[in-house]
């Protein structure tokens, strides 16, 4: 389990987390929505060891990452909204590079990536430098990438952000494949359709205070709102106007 105890942040006087308490359980898909400068990308880099909380603790599998970052960072995949790659190297040599860092064997390493390039469709541009690939051929890239060590925990930041129907929906197959095999995603999105088509659970966040938390339907119920995307306007309102 992935467990957030009362977390804030402050980049000099900006309180980007406030005294945020969450948590994501074994085999789940938690969405994260926010607006922007809400404090999602904040909350995920810090859970995996990026930035340091001003106070309170994140814990994963028992692990304080603040106590043992690396160990913590050990145990995740990591999709961040930055994330680059090697242009000299191609989509697969970028995944084996990495796959490689976190100790995979050569054979685990080549059956874990014949089976990413697969799902994602990237058979055609698995052989070819990352030099001059599309927004959609990055982000297929750094999300195999992230994920080619099979990691009990996936922190993915906005991983379906600009990319094609089809190339959502290999995600989507992806991402509950990985809950199916009993792993636990925590991602960040700002579509409505594909946090209620992927989630068991969402978090709400707004000035970087969880406001709302639980199924699709109960956050909907709690707003009194007809549907997820009334539910966080109403409740991402609320926040900047109070
Ligand atoms: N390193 C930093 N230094 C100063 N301010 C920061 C830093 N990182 C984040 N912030 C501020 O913290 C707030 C939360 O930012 P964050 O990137 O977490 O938002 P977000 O919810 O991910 O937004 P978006 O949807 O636009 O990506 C913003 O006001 C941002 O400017």
């Amino acid at each position: 389990m992935i467990e957030i105890n009362n977390v804030s942040k402050t980049f000099g006087s900006l309180r980007a987390l406030d005294n945020l308490s969450a948590c994501v359980g074994e085999g789940e898909i938690v969405g994260l929505l926010g607006l922007n400068g809400a404090g999602k990308s904040t909350l995920m880099r810090m859970i995996y060891g990026l930035v340091e909380p001003t106070a309170g603790d994140i814990v994963i599998n028992g692990t304080s990452v603040v106590e043992h970052p690396e160990k913590a960072r050990s145990l995740l995949g990591v999709l961040p909204d930055n994330a680059g790659l090697y242009k000299r190297l191609s989509a697969r040599e970028n995944i084996e590079y990495f796959g490689r860092l976190q100790g995979l064997s050569e054979t685990e390493l080549a059956e874990s990536c014949d089976e990413l390039i697969d799902i994602l469709g990237m058979n055609s541009i698995a052989g070819r430098y990352a030099d001059g690939f599309s927004l959609g051929e990055r982000m297929k890239t750094v999300l195999a990438r992230a994920i080619v060590h099979r990691p009990k925990y996936i922190l993915l930041d906005e991983p379906t952000n600009g990319l094609d129907v089809i190339t959502t929906r290999a995600v989507r197959t992806l991402l509950r494949e990985q809950k199916a095999a009993g792993r636990s995603v925590l991602f960040s999105s700002h579509l409505m359709y594909e946090v209620e088509n992927l989630c068991d659970r969402v978090l709400i966040i707004a000035g970087g205070k969880l406001v709302a938390e639980g199924r699709v339907e109960q956050v909907v119920q709690q707003a009194q709102t007809q549907s997820l995307e009334e539910a966080f306007v109403r409740l991402s309102e609320a926040t900047h106007v109070a």
